[in-house]
């Protein structure tokens, strides 16, 4: 087995680059069902792009490469420890190489391994089975979509869905709860797995192998396909759209398994993914070690995710493009409204959990008057002479800060936060007191805005680790949209409480 480390390289260096081809093709579905020139549609051609982008650079297609999790399947007398070993040292060198960002934190101390290393991590679930082969699988599942993750326990009232009871019925108003509940959070549009019945434990480990079925698969129960179609008929019906922007496409996959529960307990978990759905498999030889064949990518390669325009016009639209250098002056700021595009050239700064949390009690290391806060914890990687490059460095999820943002816009006199999926009501009072905008960017498009960076001007906080560190960064032609303004408007709010009202269409019942 002297190939094994090699082989699990490529399929960790696959997995994060490349998307397989049934997730690419439902991304391509979506975009040919947005009008074009609405926002949804700008969001899915940015992704498209990324996609290819990431395929190019073989770099992450989204900088959080996520908790690496592997499902096993060996023939008896494989040797697992040795497994184990190649698989963490094939971690490690794609760390290293930045296909894999330091994702490995202690919780106790925060502090990063630097190698995806630690206590549980990675996961890896082994099960013996009587064929001849090792099959591989691996997911890299983000912690914007994790954390979107949900578990019912049945019976029990739904906002917007009234009663959901221990039957067939019940199960599908949790479903599409869960989908409304993560708004465009978890970078929709994603992919849910369910897993109904088990424990609290095996019912999520339940919905997250459901998401290891083919995107396009029928379901063998004739129950849960008929569940899966109608939630994968519905679910668009809210409307949240690419990235929460509003827009015919929320979900893009829906898989359902069941299993059985003891008399007390009726879970129905969802483990939602984001868009970025990185999922790869392969099968292997267990003399050799050598990869015989892929799982996901066997199918023909998926030309291009470039599609014919759509035959519809996109309703007039008041898309305004405004160029912005910080520092940014009040009058600038309150100059604009949601649905204006602003293109940044110039410094800006990441900052994300440690940051935030530290700058409510201490001064920023840099002068941020005017400045602007990127939500983002880019993957990093030293060149050859020393200096920090870029690989990936998308946003992150924003309204983690919520506690902590409208104090710091306050104290540093900050007039943008960069992130994505939006913040709460603290946060939207606090721009408008204080005159500063929230501009969204689009989720998990990493190699699509590590290229608007032109240049790495300096480093804080390396001590919290690479994600969580205050990058200074000068863009050339970033662009976000603006969602949230200094006027009291956000475009979040609207769409939480649009598809709010559009979740009572689902309250009578469907399965008898
Ligand atoms: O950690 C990140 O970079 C992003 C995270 O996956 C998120 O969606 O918030
Ligand atoms: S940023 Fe978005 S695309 Fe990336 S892992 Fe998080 S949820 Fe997924």
């Amino acid at each position: 087995m002297e190939s094994l480390k090699e082989s699990i390289l490529e399929l960790i260096t696959e997995t994060s680059t490349n998307l397989p081809p049934d997730v690419r093709a439902a991304i391509r579905n979506a975009k040919e069902r947005e009008n074009a020139g609405t926002r949804a549609a700008l969001a899915l051609s940015t992704i498209s792009d990324n996609i290819q982008m990431a395929e190019e650079n073989v770099s992450p297609i989204c900088q959080d490469t996520g908790m690496p999790t592997f499902y096993i399947h060996v023939p008896v007398g494989v040797n697992q420890l040795k497994m184990t070993q190649a698989i963490r040292e094939a971690v490690v060198e794609a760390t290293r190489t930045g296909k894999l960002r330091p994702n490995s934190v202690d919780s106790l101390t925060g502090e990063n391994s630097g190698d995806n290393l630690g206590e549980g991590v990675p996961v890896i679930h082994y099960e013996q089975w009587d064929k001849d082969e090792i099959d591989v699988r691996l997911i890299l599942k983000g912690g914007g979509c994790e954390n979107k993750n949900i578990q019912y326990s049945l019976p029990c009232e739904l906002e917007g869905l009234g009663r959901a009871g221990r039957d067939l019925d019940g199960i599908r108003k949790c479903i599409i709860h869960s989908v409304y509940q993560a708004q465009g959070q978890g970078c929709s549009a994603g992919f849910i797995g369910v897993g109904i019945g088990g424990d609290r434990t095996t019912g999520y480990e339940l919905a997250k192998k459901q998401l290891f079925r083919k995107a396009d698969d029928t379901n063998p129960h004739p129950d849960l396909a008929r569940l899966e179609d109608y939630i994968m008929e519905n679910a668009n019906k809210l409307s949240i759209g690419t990235m929460g922007f509003g827009g015919n496409t929320t979900l893009l996959g829906c898989k359902i398994g069941s299993m059985h529960r003891i008399p007390a307990s009726f879970y129905v978990s969802v483990a939602y993914n984001c868009w970025a759905f990185r999922r790869q498999g392969v099968s292997i030889d267990p003399k050799t070690g050598n990869i015989n064949r892929w799982l996901y990518k066997d199918e023909p390669k998926f030309e291009s995710v470039t599609v014919s325009e759509p035959k519809q016009e996109a309703p007039a639209s008041s898309t305004r493009e405004v160029r912005l250098t910080p520092p940014i002056s009040e009058e600038d700021i309150r100059n604009l409204s949601v649905g204006d595009v602003v293109i940044l050239d110039g410094l800006i700064h990441t900052g994300r959990d440690a940051l935030h949390k530290y700058l409510i009690d201490h001064d920023a290391p840099v002068d941020l008057e005017g400045g602007v806060i990127y939500h983002c914890g880019p993957v990093m990687l030293k060149d050859k002479d020393g200096n920090w490059e870029v690989k990936a460095a998308g946003p992150t999820t924003s309204i983690r800060e919520e506690p902590y943002q409208a104090d710091i816009i306050k104290k540093f006199g900050i007039r943008a936060v960069i992130g994505k999926g939006g913040m709460g009501a603290r946060t939207l009072e606090g721009l408008k007191e204080h005159g500063a905008v929230y501009l969204n960017a689009i989720g998990g498009a990493a190699q699509y805005y590590a290229d608007c960076i032109t240049g790495v001007e300096g480093v804080h906080f390396m001590e919290f680790g690479v994600p969580e560190a205050m990058w200074h960064l000068r863009v050339k032609n970033f662009a976000a949209i603006v969602t949230m303004d200094a006027h009291g408007n956000s475009l979040h709010k609207d769409v939480e409480l649009d598809s709010l009202e559009r979740l009572a269409q689902f309250r009578e019942k469907v399965f008898a």
